[in-house]
């Protein structure tokens, strides 16, 4: 379970892109399923894809477009990843969040994530954005951990800190602009647990979600903010609530991933404009706190 990746991989990648692109990314964002067209909104679009980038792994999953898009939003140099990679693809968590480390070494400071989750708070509705509050690492319990191995020093320590993964301020400046923009109806703060799908859950699997004290499920992110906050990325996450997960035997709808599709379609418009405002606002707080 060790990483399969040398730093001279990462340098490669990161040379190379260097070297194919002008941008010089500050922010970096992770669009999860169906939310790959958070990245139309930027200016000066530069498109890469995953293929044709050394060492980075494709995209194998509907709603995940495999391309990497650098580009600007209001002054501030951004790249997008339009689609993210999964265990349940068959990739090692090495492989899963080696576009983290190399937005670290592009020089990104802060990490946008977002991706689509069931919701197990019985308050939450289809539709509603959850900012990430903090998150249970279900499959890191049982060893499949990003960061087992022999530790990269030139990346972080041994034992890091995972008590305040998510950035306190970005999650205040998240909800400014939620009530701004008049969403806060359907803004809500929470904790997302990951599990290593493919399948949906069972009911009782979401009954000890909830016990657990989950308020979301999905099946992504977790590896990725690990290795961001062991990096020293700072991290703001976003969650769109795509289905309420049953926690009820009686319940007869059944979840499928087009309906998460589906409702990624439907709040695309709000989502794109919390995600740029939240991406300008970012860039003044990092200038203000230098
Ligand atoms: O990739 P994310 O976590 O955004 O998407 C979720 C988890 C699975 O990939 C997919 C299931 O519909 O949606
Ligand atoms: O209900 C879900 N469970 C796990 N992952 C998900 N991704 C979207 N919805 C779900």
């Amino acid at each position: 379970n060790s990483c399969c990746c040398s730093f001279e991989d990462y340098k490669l990648t990161t040379e190379w892109l260097l070297n194919q692109t002008s941008h010089r990314p500050k922010v970096a964002v992770i669009c999860g399923s169906g939310l790959g067209l958070l990245a139309d909104g930027a200016a000066n679009k530069q498109i890469f894809r995953y293929q044709d980038i050394p060492n980075f792994p494709v995209s194998t999953v509907q709603g995940h477009e495999g391309c990497l898009v650098f580009g600007t939003i209001e002054d501030t140099p951004c790249v997008f990843m339009q689609g993210h990679f999964h265990l349940y693809e068959g990739y090692s968590l090495c492989k899963v969040t080696f576009p983290v480390r190399i937005f670290k070494l592009m020089g990104v400071e802060t990490l946008l994530v977002t991706n689509a989750s069931g919701g197990i708070c019985p308050d939450f509705k289809v539709g509603d954005i959850m900012i990430i509050k903090d998150h249970i690492n279900l499959p890191g319990f049982a060893g499949q951990h990003p960061l087992c191995g022999p530790n990269d020093e030139r990346f972080g320590i041994r034992f890091p800190c995972m008590s305040d993964a998510y950035s306190k301020d970005l999650r205040r400046v998240a909800l400014d602009i939620g009530s701004e923009l008049g969403c806060s109806d359907f803004i809500r703060e929470g904790v997302y647990c990951m599990v290593s799908g493919p399948n949906f859950e069972t009911i009782a699997e979401a009954r000890m979600l909830l016990i657990l004290g989950c308020d979301s499920v999905g099946m992504s992110t977790v590896p990725e903010v690990t290795v961001a906050k062991h990096c020293g990325l700072r991290v703001i996450g976003l969650s769109l609530i795509t289905n309420k997960v049953s926690l009820d035997y009686s319940r007869e709808e059944k979840v499928n991933h087009d309906e998460v599709l589906e409702i990624g379609k439907m709040r695309a418009e709000v989502l794109q404009k919390l995600v740029t405002t939240l991406i300008s606002r970012c860039q003044q707080q990092s200038i203000n706190t230098h």
